[in-house]
């Protein structure tokens, strides 16, 4: 049989900060290193907003030689780059979304997407409309160890799950660590923990709950609860909760059961305390056979143990997944990889989030947001484009 050909995916690096930087990094890696053999990423162009000074250094930290700008609007007008990474604060995302989408490149953005749901749905439209890729980074739901246990559940290997318990706490000095003008805290880039942070909490919710499922049978949760704990200097959440319900079909189509979820984040506890893992899993996911725990952090778990029950007698196994992420690496290229497949293929979204999933996880944290009292200002939440944001 002949090699599948290898497909070259040429990106546009939008932003010079922290996590642009980390995932460009990790876009240089040799992808064979991680058995990724069709598809290969190219750097081709980087901007920075702020100046042409801060770009030439990220390409020298980086040593790359590719087109260097100094405003998004040249970076998108680059006809050598097929696909913009968005890498910039939440508030600003529908816009830069918006504005690479216009130019008619396909697009992953960090998460979340958006600020809220409804400019979600726009973008997903003008996507549809232009027959371009788009695609929240949520680099976790790519990791070999998630797909493994997403594929454990299908399989069965826990039962039914009735009940997933997430955690992505960071156990912070919140005034030393983030003050008031880091994005973390900072309203006016749309900061707070459940948008950062309790966003990978819900990512294990309905990767459990509601991705596991066909296509047909998957549901929003009929019931969302949720309570918030505001910053008392910015306003911004510090700590999350959220309770959700999710109607069940089961296999033999008895009467309905339902499954819960406590999905949870907070700046000033941690998860993990000791770093160690001693405090136990940061996501339980627990099945009628038994449990799956997930050691943190959520958003780049390396180990996960089975716990299985039967006739009273319970077995725990550490399960290990080979590859995993290469000393020094981060670790996002598995998401870079899933673009280029898709891009390749001529697809729209990823199967490994798509658009509605998406949708349902941001309008839980729209209403945990309504419940809680946490709006952001108008000129972040609103849906109007205007391209020289
Ligand atoms: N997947 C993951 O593991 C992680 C994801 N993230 C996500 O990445 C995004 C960015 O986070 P991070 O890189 O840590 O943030 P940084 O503050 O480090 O970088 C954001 C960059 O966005 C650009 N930018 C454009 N407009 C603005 C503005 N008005 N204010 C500030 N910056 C602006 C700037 O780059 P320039 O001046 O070059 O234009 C800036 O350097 C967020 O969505 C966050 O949730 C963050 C950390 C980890
Ligand atoms: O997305 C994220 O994941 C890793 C965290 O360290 C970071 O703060 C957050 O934005």
């Amino acid at each position: 049989m002949a090699a599948e050909e290898r497909f070259d995916l040429r990106w546009g690096i939008m932003a010079t900060g922290n996590i642009a930087y980390t995932f460009t990094k990790d876009l240089l890696s040799d992808p064979t290193t991680r058995g990724t053999t069709n598809v290969h990423h190219v750097v081709a162009a980087v901007a920075s907003s702020s100046s042409a000074e801060k770009t030439r250094q990220f390409l020298d930290k980086l040593n790359l030689s590719c087109a260097g700008y100094s405003s998004y609007e040249e970076l998108v007008a680059d006809s050598n780059v097929d696909a913009v990474y968005v890498g910039t604060p939440h508030s600003h995302h529908f816009q830069h979304v918006m504005l690479a989408l216009e130019e008619g490149k396909h697009v992953l953005c960090e998460k979340p997407l958006t600020v809220n749901a409804n400019q979600a749905k726009i973008l997903c439209e003008e996507a549809r409309k232009r027959k371009l890729f788009l695609m929240e980074a949520v680099w976790t739901r790519y990791l070999p160890l998630t797909i493994d246990i997403v594929d454990k559940i299908r399989q069965g290997t826990i039962g039914e799950v009735l009940r997933v318990i997430a955690d992505t706490s960071f156990g912070d000095e919140v005034e030393k660590t983030w003050g008031t003008e880091h994005r973390m805290l900072n309203k006016d880039l749309a900061g707070g923990a459940l948008l950062d942070l309790g966003i990978y909490s819900l990512t294990w919710v309905f990767q459990c709950l509601y991705h596991t499922l066909p296509e047909s049978q998957r549901k929003a949760p009929s019931a969302v609860a949720a309570q918030m704990t505001l910053n008392y200097l910015t306003g911004a959440d510090e700590a999350t909760s959220i309770l959700l319900t999710f109607p069940t079909t089961t296999p033999n189509n008895v009467p309905e059961w339902k499954s819960q979820a406590i999905a949870m984040t907070n700046l000033r506890v941690s998860t993990d305390p000791d770093g160690k893992n001693t405090a136990g899993p940061a996501i339980r996911i627990q099945g009628t056979k038994g449990e799956i725990q997930v050691e943190g952090p959520s958003f780049r778990p390396e180990r996960y143990h089975i716990i299985s029950c039967s006739d009273g007698n319970a077995q725990r196994q550490p399960c290990h997944v080979e590859h995993l992420i290469p000393q020094g690496d981060r670790g996002m290229y598995w998401e870079a990889d899933e673009v280029a497949r898709c891009v390749k293929a001529g697809k729209l979204s990823s199967d490994g989030l798509p658009w509605d999933e998406m949708i349902a996880i941001l309008e839980v944290m729209d209403e945990a947001r309504r419940q809680g009292g946490l709006a952001y200002p108008e000129s972040i939440e609103g849906t109007h484009y205007s391209a020289k944001q």
